[in-house]
């Protein structure tokens, strides 16, 4: 590989500073262990999303905001990559751009940061919590319907703040932002994936760089984790069926089972299959819920093909009237 600079593009967060400094670490080692020459440089980006926080996304073009700056300036040449949360990116990429590869996954929990330290079955009857996710409100009402969800909207770095200055109970946040920022420590209790399904891809990253840059994606392949990359692929595939850009509380989540307990190798390699993906089977779960919580639709199975997965679970869903509840959230 030639000398080169890599120019990695960044929202100005603290949080995507802090995910794209990591993985230009993890990078800089990988390229040592290989012999590339390739430096590597930030270029901060301010995004629309970033500028119009305060506004509801989802009415001014929902999640995309953040990452069309971004894709542009990669398109132009400006920028050779950017490090996203796999939860933001969107399921179709530009013409031109790829996700060149997904890091090994990190906690996909979501966290309750409550002031008084209390799990979220010792909040008291009809604490305020803030979360302006859909898909967060609606599972915890549906065990805690006397809870009173509101809105918090902004970095994690002013949610944290909020939950102070607008005297919530707790806050809800994914556990892997706060563990990637250090802290961790502000985590009162981990809602377990029965409790809160996470969102699509909560906890991985995804590394988008463009297409026709071989050189750059030679050494994101050696970066990708093989099973963070299949699981991801099964939650995506059942959210891109389900999603037609519409507002509606949708989790899924999924996990890889090793086949008879075996460790990858010995699953009969034939050598055709990538990685230790080959002896495994994914598990996904996926829901789909009323923002109240009264209806909570979930189903789970085990598959060896991400996209058939994907499919059946969000097939098996709409047969149960996830797609009235699809419907209702366009009207
Ligand atoms: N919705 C914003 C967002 N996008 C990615 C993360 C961090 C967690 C992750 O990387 O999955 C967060 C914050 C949060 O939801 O609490």
């Amino acid at each position: 590989m030639t000398k080169r600079t890599i120019v990695v593009g960044t929202r100005q967060s603290q949080l995507a500073l802090k995910q794209t400094a990591q993985v230009i670490d993890d990078l800089k080692e990988l390229c040592r262990a290989h012999g590339i020459p390739f430096e590597f440089e930030i270029k901060k980006i301010v995004t629309k999303g970033d500028r119009i926080l305060d506004v509801t996304l989802s009415k001014i073009g929902g999640k995309g905001l953040f990452v069309k700056e971004i894709e542009q300036a990669m398109l132009d040449g400006e920028i050779d990559m950017a490090v996203h949360s796999m939860k933001d990116m969107p399921s179709v990429l530009p013409e031109g751009l790829i996700n060149g590869g997904v890091p090994l996954r990190k906690d996909p929990r979501d966290a309750l940061i409550s002031r008084s330290g209390l799990d979220l079955n010792e909040l008291p009857q009809g604490a305020r919590v803030g979360t302006s996710s859909l898909r967060r409100s609606s599972q915890l009402l549906s065990c805690r319907p006397d809870l009173v969800l509101e809105p918090v909207r902004g970095n994690i770095d002013s949610r944290l703040r909020k939950l102070e200055e607008e005297g919530f109970d707790a806050i809800i946040l994914a556990a892997a932002g706060l563990q990637r920022m250090g802290w961790e420590d502000r985590i009162t209790a981990y809602l377990s994936a029965d409790v809160c399904l996470p969102a699509v891809g909560q906890g991985a990253l995804g590394i988008e760089c463009r297409e026709n840059d071989a050189e750059l994606r030679e050494l994101l392949s050696l970066y990708n984790d093989p099973d963070t990359a299949l699981t991801v692929a099964a939650e995506r595939r059942f959210l891109a069926m389900l999603n037609g850009g519409c507002q509606v509380p949708i989790g899924a989540y999924a996990t890889l089972e090793r086949a008879g307990g075996q460790a990858p190798e010995e699953g009969g390699a034939s050598g055709g299959e990538a990685g230790s993906a080959h002896a495994s089977r994914i598990r996904l779960t996926g829901m789909v819920g009323s923002p109240d919580g009264r209806v909570i639709l979930k189903e789970s199975a085990v598959g060896k093909d991400p996209v058939a997965l994907g499919e059946q679970i969000a097939e098996l869903l709409l047969a149960q009237g996830a797609d009235a509840l699809l419907k209702e959230a366009k009207e």
